[in-house]
Order: structure tokens, then sequence, then C-alpha cells
């Protein structure tokens, strides 16, 4: 069975983080792994506090998978200080594990910031280098490129400043846009458009963390990074056609619909060692 690791933060309520990443994992058939970088005492309505872990205990947990198990991906999510940044960073650079998706959050659904705006210059320098694919959504990649989006001609020039920062495939992800709900990939050699119709629900919790691990996942079973983010691209669009009105505020994606509806397989999971 392939081994996938998200290191990112804990959401309290289940519907994005941690809780997302591996929820995701398993319903792509994957072994799921954790290295907790913030507790956050969120919902889906607001974030009360945000307690990092310490940069020696992110450093501890991240040491105690890679000296045992072989990962197969990581899923880098939720950072919210340069210290966090570094502490992450530095072990990435030791490890260098294969399949790096990152995941730039800043907000959640509902506004509420997740990283310091002054971490950005950080996370640039550190984070950014070591992404095999990078997810920002619009806002991020405003923040990331310095520059307004309003466009899909906006996107597409945001993708390419932001691959130039040193990351092996960027995805601008459409979900703040109007209209259709379309991302855009750019690899360093051609422009991407993924699209599906922008489904009408306030149920987004969650939606770039699932995105993203589903992005691993699929890159952990050796897929290339067009197919593994069409197929992410089809599975974050059900997630959200079935998302739960748990809450009141953005309730969660779902994903045991997906897992019903596609089932186990063997071909899924990759192989059943
Ligand atoms: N209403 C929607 N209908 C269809 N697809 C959507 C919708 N909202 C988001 N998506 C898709 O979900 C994926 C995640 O994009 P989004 O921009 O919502 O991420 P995000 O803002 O980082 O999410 P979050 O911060 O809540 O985890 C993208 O593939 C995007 O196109
Ligand atoms: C812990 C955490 N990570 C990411 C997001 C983005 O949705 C969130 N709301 N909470």
């Amino acid at each position: 069975m392939k081994k996938v690791l998200s290191i990112a933060g804990s959401d309290c309520s289940g519907g994005a983080g941690v809780q997302a990443d591996l929820k995701t994992f398993s319903a792509h058939g994957v072994f799921g792994m954790s290295v907790i970088v913030s507790v956050v005492a969120e919902n889906t309505s607001r974030v009360i506090d945000i307690q990092d872990v310490t940069s020696d205990m992110i450093g501890k947990q991240i040491d105690a998978v890679f000296e045992d198990i072989e990962v197969d991906a990581v899923k880098i999510g939720m950072l919210s200080t340069p210290e966090c940044m570094k502490a992450v960073a530095e072990k990435l650079l030791k490890y260098s594990p294969q399949n790096v998706v990152v995941d730039p959050v800043m907000y959640a659904k509902n506004g509420c910031p997740l990283m310091e705006p002054s971490a950005v210059d950080t996370l640039i320098e550190t984070i950014i280098p070591l992404a095999d694919v990078l997810t920002p959504n619009i806002p991020e990649a405003e923040k990331i490129a310095d520059m307004q989006i309003s466009t899909i001609a906006n996107m597409e020039v945001a993708a390419k400043k932001i691959y130039a920062m040193g990351c092996k495939a960027v995805i601008v992800k459409g979900g703040h846009h109007i209209g259709n709900a379309i991302d855009i990939l750019f690899d360093g050699d051609r422009v991407y458009h993924f699209e599906t119709t922008r489904i009408d629900t306030k149920n987004t919790h969650g939606t770039g963390c699932t995105f993203s691990s589903a992005i691993a996942s699929n890159l952990a079973k050796a897929m290339s990074i067009q197919d593994a983010v069409a197929q992410a691209k089809a599975y974050v669009t059900m997630a959200i056609e079935h998302s739960l009105a748990i809450g009141n505020g953005c309730g969660p994606t779902n994903h045991f619909y997906n897992l019903y509806k596609y089932g186990l397989s063997e071909e899924r999971t990759g192989n059943t060692k």
C-alpha cells in the first residue's frame, strides 16, 4: 500500500486540515500519516484560536515518520509562522521525499487568517522551492505573486510567476472566481485548464485540503501530474456535490460518497501489500 504523509494543522471540527487529509487518503486507498504543525480551535463558522506546536516537536514528528516508514508522497498544508515553515523545510531538505504537494493555506473558507501575513516571504524562500506541486487559491496566488487576479488570463500569469519561484508545477484554483470552477495548471511547459460547472453550495470547507491530498495520493500511485490533477478535480467535485450541511457555517466535503461510489478495488489502491 502506498503511504502518504500530511504535514498540516488540526481542524477539530473535522472538515479541513489534517482531518480532511486523512479522510481523503483513506478514500484513495493509501495509508495516511500526519504531522501536526498547529492545533486550531475552529469550526464551520470561525477560527477561535491557533496554538502552534514547537519547532522541536514538529521536527521530531517528521523524524519519527521518516526513520521508520518509506513515504510515497507528502502533502503540506497550514504553516502559520516562519518558525513552522523553517522547521518543516529543514526536515524536507534532510529527507528529500518524492511527490511533495504544498497547499499554501492563508485563510479558512470563512475568511479567518491561518497564516501570519508577514510569513509570505519565508513561504516563498523556504517552502515553495520544495514543492513538486503548489496549489494556491486565488487570494493566496495574489499574495504570493503580488498581483491582482480577476480573469482567467490573470490566473495564468500568476501561475507562471509563481512557477518561477522554484516549484515544479503550480495550480491556481478557481474556487474563489465566478462562473465555472476552473483550475489552471502550469508545469513549466504548458498551461492546462481543468473545468467543471460551479456547484451552488456554501458547504466548501476543506475543499483545498481535499484537492491537494487527492493530488498527493494520486502522485503516490505514480500518476503523471496532469492525470493526478484531473482525477483529484473529479474527486473534489464529487466531494462538494455531496457536501454535508454540518454546522452553521460552511459545511465540509463528503469523502464517504467517493468511497462508496468507487469502492476499494485492487486497481484503485495500486497494490495490496
Ligand atoms: N462551488 C464549487 N463548485 C465546484 N468546484 C469548486 C467549488 N468551490 C471550489 N471548487 C473546486 O474545489 C477545489 C479547491 O478550490 P478552492 O479555491 O475552493 O480551494 P481553497 O480556497 O484553498 O479551499 P479551503 O481553503 O476551503 O480548503 C478546486 O478544484 C476548485 O475549482
Ligand atoms: C487546520 C486548517 N487547515 C486548512 C484550512 C483551510 O481550509 C483550515 N480551515 N484549517
